[in-house]
């Protein structure tokens, strides 16, 4: 039986149906991350879960017990938002105390619980700081130390990162995954980040329209887009049409076919290709971006136009606009979507 489940999910504010029958399962110790559109719904879902916003119809079970009717107390669930929510009158440790005050804790205990969890954080040091004389990064670890400290059964973290420089960002996403491993804890992860939710994840939960529209690990999503909504929104893909699709890559589908960027070549002189590589389409490179170690060309192929990533090598000269090439398609890598 999986550890978290939720049947039938639906959120109304007033007429405006946030989401509807929504259904997932999440396994003990998986860290999934809800990944969406702005408005899609993430951040109202992972509220429903703990309580804070009630659910209009169906069940959360956690662990074989039905939550649905618990306080959020009771829940055991923690939760870390954008805006740090620090108390300001109260220094590093008597935020991160504070929790277990309330369940009444010994204060011998409590000290000992928090210096673990400020240690974890890598806040040692810091304990008599209040949170103005702290930076972005180290009140975001405080909140996270708050949410720990009480050992709850579920992590919630709704875009913790996305107030901080991306150095900083990097950083504590790296530091949250690993806590999260170390403790086995039970993640979900809000963002509309692809790339931090692509490196965190062990799963992700693609959002549209209150609806959850692919379930899967990083990989799968990527590679395998479910509709034409996933494959806009992560990556690259290039969408072509089933005429074109038929010209450029003799596939028969009523369907428009995906192709990443990056599993289109430029030929190359006297180099032999398998029989997954399509023959040689003529294109003409619009513009293009550089991107660090990828360069990114827009290609018109017989008026389709394509993006095409090339490996940004210093032996290779930067392609002009105007400039013709010559491209291979990896047909391995071509896949129908549906709408
Ligand atoms: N407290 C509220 N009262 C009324 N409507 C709300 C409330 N909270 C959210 N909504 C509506 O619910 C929908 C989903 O919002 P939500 O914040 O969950 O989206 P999100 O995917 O988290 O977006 P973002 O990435 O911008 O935070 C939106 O239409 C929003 O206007």
């Amino acid at each position: 039986m999986s550890y978290v489940t939720a049947k039938n999910l639906t959120k109304r504010f007033g007429d405006n149906t946030v989401f509807e029958n929504v259904d997932f399962t999440i396994e003990k110790g998986e860290f999934i991350t809800l990944l969406g559109p702005s408005g899609c719904g993430k951040s109202t879902l992972l509220r429903s879960l703990t309580g804070l916003n009630p659910i209009d119809g169906g069940e959360i079970w956690v662990n074989g017990e039905n939550i649905t009717q618990q306080t959020p107390q009771e829940r055991g669930i923690g939760m870390v938002f954008q805006s740090y929510a620090l108390f300001p009158n109260m220094t590093v440790e008597e935020n991160v105390a504070f929790g277990l005050k309330m369940k009444n804790m010994a204060s011998g205990d409590i000290q000992r619980e928090v210096a673990k969890v400020i240690e974890l954080v890598e806040l040692k040091g810091r304990e008599k700081h209040y949170p103005h004389q702290l930076s972005g990064g180290q009140r975001q670890r405080v909140a996270l130390a708050r949410a720990l400290v009480v050992k709850p059964r579920i992590l919630l973290l709704d875009e913790p990162l996305s107030a901080l420089d991306a150095k900083i960002r990097k950083h504590l996403r790296q530091q949250i995954r690993d806590i999260q491993k170390e403790m086995d804890l039970t993640t979900i992860f809000v963002t509309h980040d692809q790339e931090e939710a692509m490196i965190m994840s062990d799963r992700i939960f693609l959002m549209d329209k209150g609806e959850i529209v692919q379930a899967g690990t990083p990989e799968e999503i990527y590679t395998q887009p479910a509709n034409e909504f996933v494959a806009g929104f992560m990556g690259h893909y290039n969408l072509v049409d089933a005429p074109k699709a038929k010209q450029l890559f003799d596939i028969e589908t009523n369907w428009k076919v995906a192709i990443r960027p990056e599993s289109i070549y430029v030929k190359e002189a006297g180099r032999q290709y398998g029989s997954h590589i399509s023959a040689p389409q003529t294109g003409v490179i619009k513009n293009h971006q550089l991107l660090g170690n990828v360069i990114r060309y827009q290609v018109d192929v017989d008026d389709c136009e394509l993006t095409v990533d090339l490996l940004n090598r210093s032996s290779e000269r930067l392609l002009d606009a105007g400039s013709k090439l010559e491209l291979l398609f990896n047909l391995n890598e071509i896949q129908p979507v549906s709408a």
